[in-house]
């Protein structure tokens, strides 16, 4: 089949009109300024980030994803009732997203990302949360588009990490910690006092592991 022969060879075209899809799902949002809201979820894999601590690290290789067409990843975004998608991964931005955005656009769909800014900023968004890393830095093109910045403390030394990139989004840019998946015990307490101390920025917890959903 054309996808597999794609999908071996690792071809992904630069038009944007393929791209490897890990999954997609229809779930609640669970992090940043949009959680509690319904939206499609599209995990598009590769990426080379490196984040030890990377929950989702079987995104990683992108040639055990399959190529597939945007037109129908946007045909499936059509059938659910939230007209909101959030495009994530692995690194989206890894890929041209300018056909798969403009076609959501087109199908009355809002488009969502998250993303390292570890590469340039391709397609049309409503929103971009940013949430960078220490183990391949964001671009300034990504940095000045972001709605959201969300920084990950894994350890207190984040806190002082992630002031310097609020130095660098725009002015509106909202600004949220959040704990490290496996150190949150730890370090929830730390971000709650912050927050306090510091209140341009809000907390955002992944409910979503805490209402077991995807
Ligand atoms: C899996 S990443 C995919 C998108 C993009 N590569 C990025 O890192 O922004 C989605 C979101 O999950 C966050 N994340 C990943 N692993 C996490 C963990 N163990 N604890 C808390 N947040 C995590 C990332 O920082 C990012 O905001
Ligand atoms: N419910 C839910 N919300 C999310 N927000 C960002 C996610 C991601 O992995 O990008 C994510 C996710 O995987 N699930
Ligand atoms: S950039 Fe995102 S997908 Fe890539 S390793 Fe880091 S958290 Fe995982
Ligand atoms: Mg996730």
């Amino acid at each position: 089949m054309q996808t597999e022969i794609l999908t071996m060879s690792n071809q992904v075209p630069e038009d944007g009109t393929l791209l490897p899809l890990m999954e997609e799902f229809y779930t609640i949002q669970g992090e940043g300024y949009h959680t509690g809201t319904a939206a499609y979820f599209i995990r598009l894999g590769g990426c080379d980030v490196g984040c030890h601590w990377c929950d989702v690290k079987e995104s990683w290789d992108a040639s055990i994803h399959p190529l597939t067409t945007a037109d129908s990843i946007i045909e499936n975004a059509k059938k659910y009732p939230a007209k909101t998608v959030v495009i994530t991964g692995g690194e989206p931005l890894i890929y041209n997203l300018d056909y798969l955005t403009k076609g959501l656009h087109q199908a009355g769909i809002k488009t969502f990302i998250e993303t390292s800014g570890a590469y340039p900023l391709s397609g049309e968004w409503d929103w971009i949360c940013l949430s960078p890393k220490k183990f391949k830095a964001p671009r300034k093109d990504v940095l000045e588009a972001a709605g959201e910045l969300k920084v990950i403390v894994f350890n207190k030394s984040d806190f002082a990490w992630g002031e310097e990139y609020a130095q660098l989004v725009g002015p509106n840019c909202r600004l949220y910690l959040q704990p490290e998946w496996s150190k949150s015990k730890e370090m929830t307490p730390f971000i709650i006092e912050y927050v306090k101390e510091n209140p341009k920025w809000d907390i955002s917890l992944q409910t979503h592991k805490f209402l077991n959903i995807p």
